[in-house]
């Protein structure tokens, strides 16, 4: 028996130090390392690092909103107060700790180009996300890192050819059939008469909403959502519509545990604790990939190709959807820019009253407008990354295990690469091409860029002129501008608009 608790004793007593080794000793001779090399930050506090204060900064810019001043669209403060304050404080980059976990802040373009291109040549990749994060994205291509998503990469990038497919195994059909969707629908000209055959019926709705005014309010965040579930769910689920909806439906759930994961600290182990959010995270969960393998025809298969299948989904609403509900704000907000590219609409699309796959380039103003919201409001405000050896980067050594939070959204906020308006709407400044190329990330850059960007181009010209050519857009006295990081960038009490009628 004493020889039982002498065991016990010494397990206890290893387990403890071990522990206290892990989150006092390496933080803080990480932290020493760092400011060796004159990186400072806001400190190591055991256990928690800075995430009380970093939440504690999110709740207070969420509570009260942002007036917008003179044209001014600074969002950092709100989509990242933490990385406002402290880059002001300690300069950039800086060091803070999520948990025990060193995170290394950066937004310099060079490191940024640096770290992003390298991704799979073993030094920097992305971090892998909380477990919860799962339920999400699935297996899909944002979760997934390393060799696993190298094949998943490797085999989306390939065009869609059933001779090739047929002689391989049935997972890999599977796969390829999935993969291959993002592209065939990509270049599929019944994927565009859906974009068009959905925003036309909006439109319709809005003109019953009307009735007969000249003038009338709409929230379009909440329209523009419902008019992405519509046209992805169409385009995936052809008659089984209505049921590939549902599929919105729970994801928004999903949206909001993992939205507290990733606010929460990720102790080891919790996770399967029988917490009421647990046990709803992993409801959801299997209903979802009941939803999408149940019947025995429509059975899409593996659980990888569910995973792709949520990425895509997920990927396709949020972006798109927030992106275009912040263009329309500016164009209210900016009529000059509204009527040049009304005009141009106009002109371009003739006697058409829909765009046509060739109008699409010659939206040259529509696609200014478009970079524009993208930079000041960009749907992705950080990519995230890590060390998986020790690393030089500029003149930095950077221990192996260190997170990279790269701020997406001060680069596209930087007054030294965009002058003294960066905050500023001024679609003019895309007239020539960028000057550096990680100045301008919106859907990120090297072998994890966006797969989704001709996509989500293609759907947001054509919304975005069919809208315009349509009515003239000013915004709300009811309008509170609000800018939440909510996953993506969204506006907290959607937009409010004053819809004109137009009549050509
Ligand atoms: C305005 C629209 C969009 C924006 C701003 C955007 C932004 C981004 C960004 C910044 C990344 C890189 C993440 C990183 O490097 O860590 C990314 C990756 C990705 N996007 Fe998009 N996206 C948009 C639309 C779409 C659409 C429509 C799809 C659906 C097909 C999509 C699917 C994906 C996928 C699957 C990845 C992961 C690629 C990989 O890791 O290899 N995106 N997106």
């Amino acid at each position: 028996m004493t020889y039982l608790i002498l065991v016990l004793v010494a397990v206890f007593c290893i387990r403890l130090f071990k522990f206290a080794y892990n989150t006092i000793w390496i933080p803080f001779r990480i932290q020493n390392h760092f400011k060796k090399q004159g990186v400072t930050g806001p400190g190591y506090h055991p256990i928690f690092g800075n995430m009380p204060e970093i939440r504690r900064l999110f709740e207070e810019a969420m509570s009260k909103p942002s007036p917008l001043h003179d044209g001014d669209h600074d969002v950092l403060p709100r989509v990242a107060p933490f990385y406002h304050k402290w880059s002001n404080i300690y300069g950039k980059p800086f060091l803070y700790w999520s948990g025990s976990q060193p995170r290394l802040a950066i937004s310099d373009p060079d490191l940024i180009k640096e770290i992003t291109m390298n991704t799979g040549g073993g030094s920097f990749d992305k971090t892998g996300f909380d477990p919860k994060g799962k339920v999400l994205f699935g297996q899909g291509l944002i979760a997934l890192f390393g060799q696993q998503w190298a094949l998943h990469r490797r085999i989306l990038n390939r065009p869609f050819r059933m001779e090739r497919v047929k002689k391989e195994n049935t997972l890999l059909i599977n796969f390829y059939f999935t993969h291959s969707i993002i592209f065939f629908i990509t270049y599929n000209s019944l994927y565009r008469s859906y974009i068009v055959a959905e925003t036309r019926k909006m439109l319709e709705k809005w003109e019953e909403r009307r009735a007969g005014r000249d003038e009338f309010e709409m929230e379009v965040f909440k329209q523009l959502h419902d008019l992405s579930v519509d046209i992805i769910s169409r385009t995936a689920f052809g008659t089984f519509f209505e049921q590939g909806k549902q599929i919105f439906l729970l994801q928004e759930q999903q949206m909001q545990f993992f939205s507290l994961a990733v606010e929460s600290l990720n102790i080891p182990g919790l996770r399967f604790l029988p917490t009421k959010n647990n046990r709803e995270i992993e409801e959801y969960s299997s209903f979802l990939s009941l939803l999408m393998g149940s019947d025995e025809e429509e059975r899409l298969g593996e659980e990888e190709i569910i995973g792709e299948f949520k990425t895509f989904y997920f990927a396709e609403k949020e972006t798109v959807a927030n992106a275009l509900a912040w263009a329309l704000l500016l164009l209210g907000l900016n009529p000059e820019w509204q009527d040049k590219a009304r005009e141009e609409v106009i002109r371009v699309l003739g006697s058409n009253k829909v765009p046509v796959a060739e109008n699409l380039k010659d939206l040259k103003i529509v696609n200014m407008i478009i970079d524009e919201t993208l930079r000041l409001y960009p749907p992705i405000v950080m990519l995230m990354r890590k060390t998986y050896k020790d690393v030089k980067l500029g003149n930095i050594n950077i221990p192996a295990g260190t997170e990279l939070y790269l701020a997406l959204a001060a680069v596209h906020h930087d007054t030294y690469i965009w002058g003294n308006d960066a905050h500023k709407f001024n679609p003019d400044r895309f007239k020539e091409s960028r000057k550096h190329l990680a100045s301008f990330i919106p859907y990120g850059l090297g072998p994890r860029f966006c797969v989704g960007q001709t996509l989500a181009t293609i759907e947001m010209k054509t919304i975005l002129a069919m809208i315009i050519r349509q009515y003239y857009l000013a915004v709300s006295p009811t309008y509170v501008h609000a800018p939440k990081l909510f996953i993506s960038l969204e506006p907290q009490y959607g937009v409010q608009l004053l819809l004109t009628r137009i009549t050509l």
